[in-house]
């Protein structure tokens, strides 16, 4: 969760609010709690995330055999793509329990030695949303990490003395979407670093197929293909626009998530052919419109969109720079030739992909960020 929009989707009575963002990939409360009940419990049942999925069966099949616990992991990727499922897989597979807690809930070295202090032998300790720790707990992370010791501090002032404790050992997993933040040091104790993508069509569609079973959902295959193609290669999404075209779908009187439906439900609530939402289609309407294509910083963009830099870099931009809609370069963001297309308009010659460009390095340094 980016934690900045957490509130978009809740309405009084807890109900769902159209006028919200209905491809926001964080969650509310509602939906978090139905998102247990939907979590695949071990990694044989996680589709998609093929790398990581094998690279953490080999890790912790390794843990195993040598009975003790697995070198710490950092998963990082875009709200919605399933840290949080993982972290949770990891334990089970360990067959160890997992204590959970945030990085906006440390905010003192305090909190984190009582965490720390009291961790079994082989216990995960879960740190979601990693990079919004506070400075003194992330060093006292570090060293508790590679040397499995708290230094605790007994008394104030110039008589505070640090009795260090030992620690049984352990295993961090955390989770953030913005691994970009973390604080080297931090970021190099971790033993293995798996990096979410997003997901692709037809493992969405097996995600949705198995959700829809477990939700005593009735679908056809041409329903769910089309949710697939529209939840922005997201989980999180794919999970909420089926529940809003099953809604659509019991309204009218069908008890089917078919094509008819999901492509009625997916207009009404201003999903795109493409999956693009409001959010992004705003985006790339004020890069072309207002400023004719870009390059334009993101704050710049964000106050345009009247969102925060935050939802915009990661809620919107993942989705849109992998589909090739916008481009990063080093004097901010510019709209590509697909952009302009999307939205109807005439690309400018000068867009990026208006011409096209030999793969080279040279092109990659060019526009990469
Ligand atoms: N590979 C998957 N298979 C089935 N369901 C998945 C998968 N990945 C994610 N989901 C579903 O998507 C939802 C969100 O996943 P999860 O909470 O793990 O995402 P996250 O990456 O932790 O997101 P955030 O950054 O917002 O914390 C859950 O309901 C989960 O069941
Ligand atoms: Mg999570």
């Amino acid at each position: 969760m980016t934690g900045v929009d957490e509130d978009f989707e809740r309405d009084v009575d807890g109900s769902y609010d159209a006028s919200a963002r209905i491809v926001d990939p964080g969650g509310d409360e509602d939906e978090r709690r139905l998102e247990v009940a939907l979590r695949p419990k071990r990694l044989a049942d996680f589709p998609g995330q093929p790398r990581v999925r094998d690279q953490l069966g080999l890790l912790l099949e390794a843990a195993r055999r040598r009975q003790r616990p697995p070198d710490h992991v950092l998963l990082s990727g875009p709200p919605g793509l399933g840290k949080t499922s993982l972290a949770m897989i990891i334990a089970a597979e360990l067959e160890q329990p997992i204590r959970i807690t945030s990085g906006p809930a440390i905010q003192h070295a305090g909190d984190l030695a009582a965490i720390l202090s009291s961790l079994a032998e082989g216990e995960v300790l879960f740190l979601d949303e990693i990079h919004r720790m506070a400075r003194p707990a992330e060093e006292m992370l570090y060293l508790a990490m590679e040397d499995f010791r708290v230094d605790v501090v007994v008394g104030k002032g110039p008589g505070a003395t640090a009795i260090p404790l030992e620690l049984p050992p352990f295993t961090v997993v955390g989770a953030t979407t913005r691994a970009g933040l973390l604080p080297a040091p931090l970021r190099d104790r971790f033993g293995f670093t798996g990096h979410l993508d997003f997901y692709a069509t037809a493992d969405l569609a097996a995600i949705l197929t198995r959700n829809a079973t477990l939700l005593r959902i009735d679908s056809t295959a041409q329903g769910i293909d089309e949710i697939a193609g529209r939840s922005r290669g997201t989980p999180r999404i794919a999970n909420r626009l089926l529940r809003r075209v099953r809604d659509y779908a019991q309204v009218h009187g069908k008890d089917v998530v078919d094509l008819g439906a999901a492509r009625a439900a997916l207009a009404l609530f201003d999903v795109d052919e493409s999956g693009l939402d409001r959010l992004d289609r705003a985006v790339l309407d004020a890069l072309c419109r207002r400023f004719g294509g870009g390059p334009v910083g993101l704050s710049t963009l964000a106050v345009a969109v009247g969102e925060e830099p935050d939802t915009v870099e990661t809620v919107a931009e993942p989705y849109l720079v992998r589909e090739g809609y916008l481009v990063r370069t080093p004097r901010g963001r510019a709209a590509s030739a697909l952009a302009w297309k999307h939205l109807g308009l005439t690309a400018p010659a000068t867009a990026v992909g208006a011409i096209p460009l030999p793969l080279t390095d040279e092109a990659d340094s060019r526009f990469g960020d």
